[in-house]
């Protein structure tokens, strides 16, 4: 497998990096950026979290805008930000923000036209990590983490692969995508309109019935435009009480729904996966 450099920018002492490959699971080519801390080496293989963006971004919005690359290097932890969707001009599309190239929404689309890239839950779960871990001064201890569509992403590929991941954490998640518009339209494009094949991607009714969890934060803010109609966090709390399940869930007054508000807190997930991954006490 062929990874091109695009860019690489030295921060906090070590490198943030951009590269270009062909992704045999999505059929098209693929850019990510990884950041890696300058503990990294081959003596010393690092920890990664994997995060996962939302609606219309690239893998450029955590990397330019979320301010984790002074923590990161202190902690010894590399982060992998792959792009939201397949792309390219042969890729199916469509004219809104919320479907289509820039919200793939980490599942594999079983529906025509987007069935024969759309398959960005196979790409997050092994294409991309074993893409990274052969290329990469990285171990196989992987946290998960994401922003709204990547939220959901985080949540609902962690609680079905919890054997994958130490940790996951989830700002402003898109929690019970079966009953919000964002889910339904998306859901009904990619696999299709009978609501039984949609449950296995809505982290509210995986959490309700999983058996076993893995340490998970979500951080909610308040003043959230889509807050009710589309996030429902709510409903993960419920879900969480009903099975037991580790979710602390932080509601957080005053803040929207944008990168300002994951700035703020952006530390804590860190601090929170670098415990679960073994860095810190
Ligand atoms: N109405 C906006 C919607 C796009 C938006 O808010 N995108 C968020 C994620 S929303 C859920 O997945 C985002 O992260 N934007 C990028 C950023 O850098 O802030 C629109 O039309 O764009």
């Amino acid at each position: 497998m062929t990874l091109e450099n695009i860019s690489c920018n030295k921060s906090f002492g070590g490198w943030h990096k951009q590269y270009r490959h062909d992704s045999s699971t999505l059929g098209c080519t693929m850019r990510f950026a990884i950041f890696l801390p300058p503990q990294a080496s081959e003596q010393q293989p690092v920890p990664v979290l994997y995060w996962l963006s939302g609606l219309t971004c690239t893998d450029e919005n955590f990397m330019q805008k979320a301010g984790a690359q002074r923590l990161a290097a202190e902690l010894g932890m590399a982060i992998v930000a792959p792009d939201t969707s397949p792309r390219g001009e042969d890729v199916a599309d469509d004219a809104a923000y919320d479907l289509g190239q820039g919200a793939g929404f980490y599942l594999n689309a079983t529906q025509a036209p987007w069935a024969r890239h759309y398959r960005m839950y196979d790409y997050v779960v092994q294409e991309l990590p074993a893409l990274i871990e052969a290329h990469f001064p990285v171990s196989q201890r992987r946290a998960l983490a994401g922003h709204s569509m990547g939220g959901h992403g985080a949540l609902t590929i962690g609680l079905r692969e919890a054997a994958r991941y130490c940790s996951l954490s989830a700002f402003s998640p898109i929690s019970h995508p079966v009953a919000c518009p964002w889910g339904k339209k998306a859901f009904t494009a990619y696999l299709g309109e009978a609501p039984q094949h949609w449950r296995e991607h809505d982290a509210s009714l995986l959490m309700r019935e999983a058996s076993q969890g893995l340490p998970t934060l979500v951080d909610q803010g308040l003043d959230d435009s889509f807050l009710t109609e589309q996030l429902m966090p709510e409903q993960l709390e419920l879900a969480a009480q009903h099975s037991g399940y580790p979710l602390t869930l932080r509601r957080h007054a005053g803040y929207d729904h944008s990168y300002y508000f994951i700035a703020s807190f952006i530390e804590d997930h860190l601090r929170f996966h670098a415990r679960h991954l073994g860095l810190t006490g």
